[in-house]
């Protein structure tokens, strides 16, 4: 066997990263550190560019694709560790009022204040994202049943409290409905299944007149402390209470 000679390091050129550069600075990105092509530099680059393709444009919140891969994570732990977790959906209402009364910049000016609102309600392990045009979504891992209400609750009732400011004399109030489900513990489902459910309740918060939060019922535990025991072959059941 002969031994390849070691390869040049690639150049800027090679990688063709101005693009990259440029969309970073486009999004405000800080500049990378270490020497421009360090390994430093270049990891700082995959990183930066990763952090964009993950965030949604408009409000920096997690984007469809980030939380559709974290609701899918989140479910395959739930199914391992039977810690509840709870998904909820918003969409704001009746917000091609907006657009079509104040046009798509205000709009925009709407979606931010919205997406402010979640940022600032949820704790850090919560994820709030923005699935679509005016709909968002927070997952909620480890939150109790007994909670998922208040907690439902606080995220509207600090969105109706909101003024956005649209002009220099001019405010606007904004609402939204909110459905919620949890995942089912100890079983396996999909990312898909646990949407539908909270889509179904966001669906009635909007029929039964909007500005709502409406939860799926959840049954109490549907495995007892036995079940839990024969499933991970431990005769010690009040480990998993
Ligand atoms: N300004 C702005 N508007 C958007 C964006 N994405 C979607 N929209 C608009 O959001 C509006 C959504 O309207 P609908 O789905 O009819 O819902 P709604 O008026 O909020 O009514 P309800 O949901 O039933 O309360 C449409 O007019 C879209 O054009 C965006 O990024 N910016």
């Amino acid at each position: 066997m002969t031994a390849s000679a070691p390869s040049p390091a690639p150049d800027r050129a090679t990688l063709r990263v101005e693009q990259a550069l440029q969309l970073l600075a486009q999004s405000g990105h800080p500049p990378l550190p270490g020497a421009p092509g360090s390994v430093a530099w270049l990891q700082g680059l995959i990183d930066a560019l990763c952090d964009l393709s993950s965030r949604d444009a408009l409000t920096g919140l997690a984007n469809r694709r980030s939380f559709e891969a974290a609701l899918g994570r989140e479910i395959d732990r739930v199914a391992r560790s039977g810690e509840p977790a709870l998904l909820l959906l918003l969409d704001i209402d009746h917000f091609k009022r907006v657009n079509d009364s104040h046009g798509h910049p205000v709009g925009d000016l709407v979606i931010q204040a919205v997406a402010e609102v979640l940022r600032d309600t949820v704790r850090p392990m919560d994820l709030p994202a923005r699935i679509g045009g005016e709909e968002f979504a927070i997952i909620l891992p480890n939150c109790a049943p007994a909670f998922g209400e208040t907690v439902a609750e606080r995220v509207r009732l600090k969105v109706e409290s909101q003024i956005v400011k649209i002009g220099p004399a001019q405010t606007l109030g904004v609402t939204v409905s909110v459905g919620g489900a949890y995942a089912p513990q100890w079983v396996r489902s999909t990312a898909g299944l646990w949407k539908e459910r909270a889509d179904l309740q966001l669906y009635r918060a909007k029929a039964e007149g909007r500005n709502r939060t409406c939860l799926e019922p959840t049954p109490v535990s549907l495995v007892s402390p036995e079940e839990k025991g024969l499933l991970f072959g431990t005769s010690n059941f009040g480990e998993f209470e």
